[in-house]
């Protein structure tokens, strides 16, 4: 995606790196020439026959997939994208950071810090989006179209993760409609990675797991992701109307470690700026999640204890530093 560097002198005018942004040697990317992975699964969602076992094979072998021809509209996403865009220009060197949620609302960070202290290369956008109607209203309102143009993006967004779930399910041999009215598109995190002098000093998102059920990224053509298999860092590659679909840890457990939920990370660009949008399926805030009933046996034991999912995110601040607002703002 073509984009205006006049935004932010405090991004765009450094030539050299501050030293709080540059984490202890054994934490920087290393070898950035890591290869682009042409087999994982891109998935074309149009065809008749093969899909889920695609989807399956690309869940347990990497954590990751791509789909392709998932039927929701380009303008959409294109829509989404520039309203994010927008929303980041907007964002002046001295905006206030980590706007936490009073009741509902939303998150922007400016370089918050990863785990290790150091700043992150980015800027960060989170909220709350379920259920849709009751949150609308308390997102961003500037630029004037926030609202109304990422609620469609949404409720596209709930389409496609409902179907992809519902094929996974099919994959494992769980009953029909096993996620149905357990999972919800609960949270969107839009990420703005400007470039950087110096992508072996940096990180814009530190290496982790995500703690969804599945999470859905789309990165309308940009790099930068990268997940690890057999202790590579493997490129995502960037197809313009693909989604990224990775595994989080609540499946890994519900599939009894039959799927993979894999550590990822964003590393910088000399030249190019991210622009990503990430929304997290996860299950609905009271659900118990434990292996599926069916793929526990004598043979194959339960892998994990069961717990609510609004425990879990409580002990493991799964939303991140404003865990314990977000969560007040959902209930
Ligand atoms: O695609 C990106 O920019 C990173 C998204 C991600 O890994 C996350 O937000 O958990
Ligand atoms: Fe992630």
């Amino acid at each position: 995606m073509e984009m205006k560097e006049d935004k932010d002198a405090r991004w765009f005018e450094l030539e050299c790196i501050p030293k709080d942004y540059i984490p202890l040697e054994e934490n920087r990317p290393q070898n950035l020439d890591s290869p682009v992975c042409d087999s994982i699964p891109v998935i074309d969602l149009a065809k008749p026959n093969g899909t889920v076992e695609e989807i399956l094979k690309g869940s347990q072998e990497f954590g990751f997939f791509q789909v392709i021809n998932h039927g929701i509209p380009e303008k959409i996403l294109i829509d989404a994208l520039n309203v994010l865009k927008e929303f980041f220009y907007m964002q002046g060197k001295d905006a206030p950071t980590g706007t936490i949620p009073d009741k509902k609302g939303y998150i922007y960070n400016r370089s918050d810090f990863a785990r290790d202290g150091t700043h992150l290369w980015r800027e960060n956008l989170k909220h709350p989006c379920h259920p849709l109607e009751k949150c609308t209203h308390l997102w961003p309102d500037t630029p004037t179209r926030y609202q109304e143009v990422i609620a469609a993006y949404l409720v596209e967004i709930q389409k496609l993760s409902s179907r992809i779930l519902e094929m996974i399910g099919e994959g494992l041999g769980l009953e029909q409609g096993y996620f149905k009215n357990t999972s919800e598109v609960q949270l969107l995190s839009s990420n703005f990675y400007p470039p950087c002098v110096d992508p072996s000093l940096t990180l814009g998102i530190s290496p982790h797991f995500d703690t969804s059920l599945i999470s859905v990224v789309y990165q309308g053509g940009s790099t930068g992701l990268q997940f690890i298999k057999d202790g590579e860092w493997i490129n995502v590659g960037a197809s313009p109307n693909a989604f990224v679909v990775n595994i989080g840890n609540q499946l890994e457990i519900i599939s009894n470690r039959k799927l993979k939920s894999v550590r990822h990370r964003v590393v910088t660009s000399t030249h190019a700026t991210r622009l990503s949008i990430a929304t997290f399926v996860n299950p609905s805030l009271d659900c118990i999640v434990e292996p599926a009933k069916v793929l526990v046996n004598e043979l194959e034991p339960s892998l994990y204890v069961g717990s609510q999912y609004k425990d879990y995110v409580q002990c493991t601040n799964a939303f991140g530093a404003y865990t314990a607002a977000i969560l007040n703002a959902m209930q």
